[in-house]
């Protein structure tokens, strides 16, 4: 067995079965939260109402939810809480359900590994995370799934053994050192590699041809939106670009909302969609971080095997096509990092950063104590 196929421990389904816990939670029908897609196309839904309305309500202070108060409060958010249980409190049950299969995590970036801040530039990651993260490396084949331009999480991350997934998944790279378990992805990379010029191999980039006119639209929305309406931020994401209002006051967000959509009018092979206090241009391509999940378990030899056990954890929309993924195979664990109810397709919830680092760690110490 390599130090990467490791089985993780025995007789914990006792404990979730004492607990009547089932594995994945399964759907009740009763989840009570607001609907929110994903992705919203531009086209379909181009009344600003509505897209003000889902703005809003990726801000924690209008919540996903209906508001209801004080104890019917805490009765949703206990209901909540048994469809997506922590996933420290139910490692063990976890831990049985991986147990004597292929463990590889999927980790998103923003709200994942750093905490939210107001700007976006100085989202860095403790020392300690970076620690946790390069102990599940050493492991686990990980990678890191994010919004982000590739080399811009790496800048974060900067751990060379991490495939890393930027552009929400548009950039996909192997790692470049210290790790051996890729060569079923070094095989991929022969057959798929695209050369971008930096002398780096890289494994998939899908939206290459529209570096031109994402280019484009970035020098458009600097001009038009930064330069009027006070706190927005356009953010280059090499395949996509994100329109951060975060800093915008809220009466602003139907203009800035309106700028966007004016100068993606003449662009129809993008679309718009949304992530927390920030709306991202993306190519009209069908690909997303589900899509970069799954290319990923490709690259690895592991699409067709049953014994794998894929972890992802994520904080936003956008992570919601890779927890759909894991549902679809059913397989695996999708982590949805939030302190509040939100409808999700994640089996599983963790508060905040600092829970995804204690969960990272007890996955490395659980995996050391039952190696063989
Ligand atoms: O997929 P992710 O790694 O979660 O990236 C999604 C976006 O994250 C960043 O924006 C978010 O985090 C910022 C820093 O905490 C925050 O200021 C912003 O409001 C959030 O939306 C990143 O700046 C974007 O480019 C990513 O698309």
């Amino acid at each position: 067995m390599t130090k990467h196929g490791v089985v993780l421990g025995p007789e914990e389904a006792v404990v979730a079965a004492a607990r009547h816990f089932s594995f994945p939670p399964p759907r009740t029908g009763r989840e009570p939260c607001k609907k929110l897609a994903a992705q919203v196309d531009l086209g379909a839904a181009a009344v600003t109402g509505s897209w003000l309305d889902s703005m809003k309500a990726s801000s924690p202070r209008h919540r996903l939810m209906a508001p209801v108060p004080g104890a019917a409060a805490d009765a949703e958010h206990e209901d909540w809480m048994e469809r997506h249980p922590s996933a420290l409190e139910r490692f063990d049950a976890l831990a049985a359900a991986a147990k004597g299969k292929q463990i590889a995590v999927f980790l998103d970036y923003d709200g994942t590994l750093s905490p939210i801040v107001e700007d976006p530039d100085r989202a860095v990651m403790t020392d300690e995370m970076r620690d946790a993260v390069r102990g599940v490396a050493a492991r686990f084949p990980t990678a890191i799934v994010s919004g982000r331009c590739r080399d811009k999480v790496f800048g974060f991350v900067r751990l060379a053994e991490l495939y890393y997934a930027g552009s929400h998944g548009m950039d996909i790279r192997g790692p470049t050192a210290g790790a051996d378990h890729h060569a079923h992805a070094k095989e991929e990379e022969a057959g798929k590699s695209n050369g971008d010029g930096d002398g780096e191999s890289v494994l998939c980039q899908p939206a290459r041809e529209f570096l031109p006119v994402i280019e484009e639209v970035h020098g458009a929305l600097v001009a038009k939106v930064e330069s009027s309406i006070p706190g927005a931020k356009v953010e280059n994401n090499k395949f996509c670009l994100s329109v951060h209002f975060r800093c915008v006051e809220e009466k602003a967000w139907g203009a800035l909302f309106e700028q966007v959509r004016s100068v993606l009018k003449d662009h129809p092979g993008l679309r718009l969609t949304q992530g927390r206090k920030v709306l991202e241009v993306r190519p009209m391509i069908k690909w997303d971080k589900g899509k970069a999940l799954e290319f990923l378990l490709q690259s690895l030899g592991y699409a067709e095997r049953s014994d794998v056990f894929p972890i992802y954890i994520g904080d936003d929309r956008t992570d919601e096509d890779a927890f759909k993924v894991l549902r679809s195979r059913g397989q695996g664990a999708g982590i949805l990092v939030s302190k509040f109810p939100k409808d999700t397709t994640a089996s599983f919830s963790l508060r905040e950063p600092a829970e995804v680092k204690d969960f990272l760690r007890r996955l490395v110490a659980h995996a050391n104590t039952t190696a063989t």
